[in-house]
């Protein structure tokens, strides 16, 4: 192997283009999700369990804590699953160019930036 080949692991030096970032955020907000919608399933259970397990989630909710964690699932929900849906439009072979890839990830991210404000009031 050639040792004098270009190496660039200063990753603060690396610019990523939107498409990669896009990319990299849905898979996070994905596994994000995992984990936030087994606690979306405890409060359900919890709150189907007996009626003082339903209040004490209807009290819970009503703490910012609280509030802001189920806000957080539902924008990683609202994330995922415009930038799932674009991916399934790429699946379809349309805007699959270098242009097309990063017109789409711009109109994903604003469809899922508005679908997380409107998390944000139906929450709040
Ligand atoms: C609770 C619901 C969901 C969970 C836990 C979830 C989780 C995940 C995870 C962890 C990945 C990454 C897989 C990998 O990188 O190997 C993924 C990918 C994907 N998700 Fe979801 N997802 C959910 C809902 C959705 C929804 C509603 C859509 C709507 C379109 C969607 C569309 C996709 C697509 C298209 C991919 C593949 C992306 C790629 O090829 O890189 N997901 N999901």
């Amino acid at each position: 192997m050639n040792k004098k080949r270009p190496v660039n692991l200063e990753l603060s030096t690396i610019k990523l283009p939107i498409t990669a970032l896009v990319s990299i955020t849905h898979r996070v907000s994905g596994v994000a999700l995992f984990a936030g919608v087994a606690v979306l399933l405890w409060m359900l259970d919890s709150s189907l369990s007996s009626e003082e397990g339903f209040a004490a989630v209807q009290d819970a909710l009503a703490s910012p804590l609280c509030k802001f964690i189920v806000w957080a699932v539902l924008a990683a929900l609202g994330y995922h699953t415009a930038m799932g849906v674009r991916h399934l439009i790429m699946d379809c072979g349309v805007g699959e160019t270098y242009e097309g890839g990063r017109l789409g990830a711009k109109v994903a991210l604003v469809v899922a930036v508005v679908l997380i404000v409107l998390a944000g009031v139906w929450v709040w």
